[in-house]
């Protein structure tokens, strides 16, 4: 490292997006390296809903490599962040800030010791993909900073590695994780398929069922999943690869009857593997608090809610998918088709009426504006949707759902230029 009489801290603060799979990733055949049994397709949400915001710092005065995550002091010892920062040290360059007067070259990274900080808008660990979206943006910004001169290809490689639907958050729009068949994993990428705005009808509106943490990591209920289910292996090796090919071609030419006809069945092909496992996994019901059973209940209704409208309307309207965790996620083929859904859901899933109805409707408002909803009264007055027959009386589940995340497809990775969005002081590199 060159003489410098000043002490430096030099920072880089990137955004990154989530993502939510289409075409699921469940199994591991490599458990350290993060490789799939299967390819997947996902669908990145729009960072200004849905974000990681990550800052990272060097400077010759760290002692060592240290996390803040939501403003709360986390290891980095585990195996995971340990894989990625070992990956981008390997591949780093030489850095010259001449304002600073600062100059690192390729060798030096190996002893400089970096801090960094990382907050996500939205919960964490509750099946919202926080981890994706997580350590996308931990890769991409610590290969900024090292000036890795590498494209975001080679780089979801090593944010694979921090956790496997992580690779699909470099890309904005619709991605594909090509599981690969090497053994070092090199050619298990995330590739784009469009982009954000290929395909930008798409509405996606999240119901948030519990932002409480879930019971059964992704990680071992997969582990789980492999190494008990008889219903994974023909997943993994006859349906998917099948539905991959349907489900670029639905993408390409903006099907949506197909998409929506894909999207539903693998979500329920993938809880179905879930309950295959020994014991069973139940992330859309999870039995064990009270509370999570009704909640459970709800988003089986969601499901129901969806599947007879579409079916009213002779050609589907919506698609919904489940991660690992009690959330909906609900794709809309328009505006028309969104505006429509929220109306479906207020009126089954009203809020409390001490809540604000712009905390319970968040993200993109304007599709509750198109809706003619402004406030509670609004919400009561909807009429009971127009497929529900008679026969069975319209149900009503208040307060059930926390909220709603209203987003669309959105981009891939950006940096952040402006240091007032630095999650690091920039002189002592400690959280702000
Ligand atoms: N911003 C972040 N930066 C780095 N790591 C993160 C970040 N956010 C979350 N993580 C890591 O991801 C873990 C949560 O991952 P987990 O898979 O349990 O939940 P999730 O990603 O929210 O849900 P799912 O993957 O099922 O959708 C956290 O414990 C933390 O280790
Ligand atoms: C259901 C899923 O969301 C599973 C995501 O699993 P993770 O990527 O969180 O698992 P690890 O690789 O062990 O970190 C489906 C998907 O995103 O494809």
């Amino acid at each position: 490292m060159a003489e410098q009489s000043k002490k430096w801290v030099l920072m880089v603060t990137a955004q990154t997006p989530t993502n939510i799979a289409v075409i699921k990733y469940w199994g591991k055949r490599d458990e350290n390296l993060i490789l799939a049994i299967n390819d997947s397709i996902s669908v990145t949400l729009d960072p200004a809903h849905l974000c990681t915001t990550t800052t990272v710092a060097v400077s010759p005065d760290f002692d060592q490599d240290r996390m803040w995550l939501n403003g709360k002091e986390i290891s980095l010892a585990g195996g995971r962040y340990q894989n990625c920062l070992r990956e981008i040290r390997a591949r780093a360059s030489d850095v010259e800030d001449e304002k600073k007067g600062i100059k690192i070259t390729k060798n030096d990274w190996q002893n400089l010791h970096v801090h960094v900080a990382s907050y996500n808008n939205f919960p964490t660990a509750a099946g919202l993909a926080s981890s994706a979206a997580g350590f996308a943006c931990l890769v991409f910004s610590l290969a900024k900073l090292m000036n890795v001169q590498e494209d975001n290809g080679r780089l979801s490689a090593i944010a694979r590695q921090g956790s496997g639907s992580a690779c699909r958050s470099l890309f904005g729009g619709f991605v594909k994780w090509v599981m690969g068949k090497e053994e070092d994993g090199s050619d298990s990428i995330a590739v784009p398929l469009v982009d954000e705005k290929h395909w930008d009808e798409l509405v996606i509106i999240i119901a948030v069922v519990s932002s409480r943490q879930k019971e059964t990591s992704s990680t071992s209920g997969m582990r789980d999943t492999v190494e008990t289910s008889s219903l994974i292996e023909h997943r993994a090796k006859e349906v998917v690869p099948k539905r991959i090919i349907k489900m670029e071609e639905a993408i390409q030419n903006r099907d949506f009857p197909t998409f929506a006809q894909l999207t539903c069945s693998d979500s329920n092909q993938f809880h179905a593997v879930c309950m295959d496992t020994t014991p069973p996994i139940f992330y859309m019901n999870d039995t064990s608090h009270r509370q999570k059973v009704l909640t459970g209940c709800q988003l089986f209704r969601i499901i129901g809610c969806v599947e007879k409208w579409n079916c009213s309307e002779g050609t589907p309207q919506v698609a919904y998918t489940f991660d690992a965790g009690p959330n909906a996620v609900l794709i809309s083929r328009n505006r028309k088709a969104a505006t429509l859904m929220l109306q479906r859901l207020l009126f089954h899933f009203p809020p409390n009426s001490d809540t604000d109805l712009n905390s319970y409707v968040i993200g993109d408002k304007s599709i509750l504006k198109d809706a003619g909803i402004q406030d509670i009264k609004d919400v009561d007055a909807l009429p009971p949707p127009p497929e529900i027959k008679d026969k069975i009386p319209a149900q009503k589940y208040r307060g059930e759902i926390s909220y709603f995340i209203c987003t669309r497809p959105g981009r891939g990775p950006v940096l952040l230029t402006d240091e007032s969005q630095a999650l690091l002081n920039p002189e002592t590199g400690l959280p702000k």
